[in-house]
């Protein structure tokens, strides 16, 4: 059955939202008073359904149907999600509360405050046991973290339903613990926040110095690991104790100013908005988060490689969405959309990726037959001995895609596959490939039987895919 969310506010986290649930088969309702909120979603849906099928290497299900409601009743009626994501005025918030719970008394209501705290948001309704804060970050669509925190009067089984919707649409559910305004991220950021804008208001450094003082250095290490394991290793072998015991004093001396904020005048507004504009040069908003989703993508897969981080959740994610080999004929043994850090100067998909997804076919087979990482951790494998591309048709960054392999030899120790890579939109065929394997010892390194098993199931699958010609 597919599960329906309801957005209230489809703004800039809204439309994230939507784009989240909806790619990862949600039906999403949406109510928004401002007539232009469907085009704004609509723009945020494009950037999102280019970026998101990147972050993974197997098919997104099928996505979603997003409806724009009259009414915010009919938005939130019968939803068992819905998510609120007003402008951050408590009374507004209250007043859709009291709207929600006129027509829905059993969802979980979700708001995406970016730090006021649950107890002040629950405190007027008639059934607060289900407000939950799940706090997200923008790109919502991409970036994992979705800080969740109970009220007072929270349910605690609420925490725990949460963490299952939000892991099981590829999110990274950080459980604040402690209710505290402005959480933990947002409590981090904006200490950083409130010391640059003194930075810029003293004419310390332009926008501009200030921003490449995080992103050539510091901001780089916090994709991957987070202020405390980064300063553990500044403390060399020693750790965050040599850390604290040599630069512990600092902070106590006057390099910042964190706990005041300057005023924010008509002057000094002005000022941070036109550095910012002239550090944005021509590009709009819209170019930049294209710019942005295409960096994240890049960060993101790469963690991948090492299951580390953003990363780690987006291979559980990956996991999760990867069907099971069925055995068809031909086999289809890869599905997904061409990331953007596949493409090359050319503008078209590279040369080596051909390589990576017919080897992704290959082990797709493999796993089919039983040579799974089981089998390969018992020390018994395939190596490719030969491969024949051919390079039929270009395709691009965010193109849909698929494999189709047959069985054409497997016998003893050999395995061939016939690959064929299509446009999904299509069935145009891209590129061929002949793989021809062998079967090894991983302690030899040199080519062996493979287990009974695995030689009636290759024997099988060539069997059934015999005459058969891509
Ligand atoms: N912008 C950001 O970076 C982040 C914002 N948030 C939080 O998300 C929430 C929404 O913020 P944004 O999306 O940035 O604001 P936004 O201003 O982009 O969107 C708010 C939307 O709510 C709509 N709205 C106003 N009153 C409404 C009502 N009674 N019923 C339904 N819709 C209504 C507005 O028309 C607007 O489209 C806030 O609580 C904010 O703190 C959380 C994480 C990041
Ligand atoms: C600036 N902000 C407080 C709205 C930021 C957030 O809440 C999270 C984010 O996306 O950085």
């Amino acid at each position: 059955m597919t599960n329906t969310a309801s957005i209230i506010g489809g703004g800039v986290i809204g439309g994230g939202w939507a784009a989240r649930f909806a790619l990862n088969g949600w039906n999403v309702r949406i109510f928004d008073p401002d007539p232009e909120a469907e085009r704004k979603i609509g723009a945020v849906m494009d950037n999102a359904r280019r970026a998101l099928p990147m972050l993974v290497d197997v098919a997104m299900p099928a996505e979603g149907t997003v409806t724009f409601c009259e009414t915010l009743e009919a938005a939130a009626e019968g939803a068992a999600l819905i998510v609120e994501a007003v402008p951050e005025r408590t009374e507004i918030k209250h007043k859709v509360y009291a709207q929600i719970e006129a027509v829905n008394t059993e969802g979980i209501i979700a708001s995406s405050t970016s730090g006021i705290m649950p107890t002040e948001l629950q405190s007027q309704m008639v059934h607060p046991a289900r407000l939950i804060v799940a706090h997200p970050f923008n790109p919502v669509y991409l970036l994992p973290l979705v800080e969740l925190v109970a009220g007072a009067q929270t349910d605690a089984t609420m925490i725990e339903r949460a963490k299952e919707i939000y892991a099981g649409i590829g999110m990274y559910p950080l459980h604040c613990r402690v209710e505290i305004e402005g959480f933990l991220s947002d409590r981090l950021q904006e200490a950083l926040w409130r010391e640059a804008l003194w930075l810029l208001h003293d004419d310390v450094a332009t926008a501009e110095e200030i921003d490449a003082a995080i992103a050539y250095g510091p901001g780089l290490r916090w994709a991957q690991m987070g202020t405390m394991q980064t300063f553990h290793l500044a403390g060399g072998e020693g750790g965050m104790r040599s850390m604290l015991a040599m630069f512990g004093p600092c902070l106590k001396w006057p390099w910042t100013k964190l706990m005041d904020v300057p005023d924010l005048t008509d002057d000094f507004v002005n000022k941070v908005g036109d550095q910012c504009d002239r550090q944005a040069r021509d590009l709009v908003p819209r170019d930049l988060e294209r710019i942005r989703d295409n960096n994240l993508i890049g960060i993101i897969r790469s963690l991948k490689q090492g299951e580390w981080g953003a990363g780690a959740v987006a291979r559980a994610h990956e996991r999760q969405l990867r069907p099971e080999p069925v055995a068809a004929a031909p086999m289809i043994t890869q599905s997904r959309v061409v990331p953007v850090d596949w493409t090359d100067m050319n503008g078209h998909m590279n040369e080596g990726r051909y390589g990576q997804i017919f080897s992704d076919a290959a082990e797709t087979i493999m796993a089919a037959v039983g040579a799974d990482d089981d089998y390969v951790a018992s020390g018994l494998s395939y190596f490719t001995v030969e491969t024949t591309i051919k390079y039929l048709k270009e395709t691009h960054a965010g193109e849909r895609v698929q494999v189709r392999t047959i069985v054409t030899e497997g016998v003893r120790k050999k395995l061939r596959c016939l690959h064929e890579m299509v446009r999904a939109s299509d069935g145009e065929v891209l590129a061929t490939c002949d793989q021809f394997m062998l079967h090894v010892s991983l302690e030899t390194r040199r080519t062996c039987e493979p287990g009974p098993e695995v030689a009636a199931r290759v024997a099988a699958l060539a069997a059934a895919h015999e005459g058969l010609s891509q």
